[in-house]
């Protein structure tokens, strides 16, 4: 049996992971964290150091504002914990990784298992095509996401320059920009609309040919399930401290 606090847990992921909890027999919401209250099951509060019920870990889909309080918190409070909130400053990303020597922490920008595959078949394209392909990435998402670009279209852009011979410089959108398009940049663009899941498409454009590389999110599941699993995977190791191998992808 898994013991779960949720942070963010009125949020659409919130939400979501509120459906798969209470689906399966062996894990348990046994608190909320959130801004607000709301007639529920379990107890929600609007911090984990108000939270006296006993957990295994930690699972935050909220806002950045929120993150370094509760890392904080999970830090004092010896707790394991998952990170899936994107749009993290580099303060914030700093602090998880100082967290992730004294407390399990898992941080990933996204938590599906197709974008994880995706991460790997780039960084075995990359080093063949970067001399003469230009790279961009274009991702769609809802239109209340908060964060532009997404997390995930920085997760892969990181994971192709961390293969690159030449470090190419990030260029969010082109306006204003002449038209050389050269191959040291790899552009970045958001579009928002309607209730998108997530897309990420990743384009290799050379001479007279074109790879893409999409990944289409039909449904939260996918992240609710991959967070629940990247806990299970946490609450395992809780014996010994851990510094994830997602945690690297903060590394920016
Ligand atoms: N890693 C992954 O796989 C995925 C990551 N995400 C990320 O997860 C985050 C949440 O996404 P989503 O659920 O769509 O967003 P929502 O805005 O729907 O939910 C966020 C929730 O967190 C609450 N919240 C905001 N600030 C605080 C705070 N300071 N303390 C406690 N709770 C707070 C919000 O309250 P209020 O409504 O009052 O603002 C809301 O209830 C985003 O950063 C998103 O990019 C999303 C999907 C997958
Ligand atoms: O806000 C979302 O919805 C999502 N956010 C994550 C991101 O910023 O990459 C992951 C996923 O694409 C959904």
């Amino acid at each position: 049996m898994l013991n779960i606090i949720v942070n963010g847990c009125f949020g659409r992921m919130g939400q979501e992971l509120q459906e798969e909890i209470n689906s399966r027999e062996d894990l348990t919401l046994v608190a909320g964290i959130d801004r607000t209250t709301e007639d529920t099951a379990f107890p929600v509060y609007q911090s984990l150091a108000e939270v006296n019920e006993k957990a295994d870990v930690v699972i935050d889909f909220s806002h950045e504002s929120s993150v370094a309080t509760l890392v904080d918190q999970c830090v004092q409070k010896q707790l394991p914990v998952v990170i899936a909130t994107t749009g993290l400053s580099e303060e914030t990303k700093q602090k998880l990784n100082e967290a992730s020597r004294t407390i399990p922490l898992f941080y990933s920008a996204n938590m599906s298992l197709g974008i994880n595959v995706l991460i790997e078949a780039l960084q075995k394209v990359t080093p063949a095509l970067e001399e003469d392909f230009n790279i961009e990435i274009v991702e769609k998402h809802h239109n209340k996401k908060k964060d532009a670009p997404s997390g995930t279209a920085l997760l892969l852009a990181d994971s192709i320059n961390n293969v690159s011979q030449t470090k190419k410089e990030y260029v969010f959108g082109r306006e204003g920009k002449e038209n050389e398009n050269p191959l040291n940049e790899m552009g970045i663009h958001a579009v928002r609309g309607g209730t998108i899941p997530g897309e990420h498409t990743v384009i290799y454009a050379g001479n007279d040919e074109v790879l893409e590389f999409k990944h289409t999110a039909l449904s939260r599941g996918i992240f609710a399930n991959g967070a629940l699993k990247a806990a299970e995977f946490i609450q395992k190791k809780r014996s010994r401290n851990v510094l994830n191998e997602r945690i690297t992808t903060i590394k920016r």
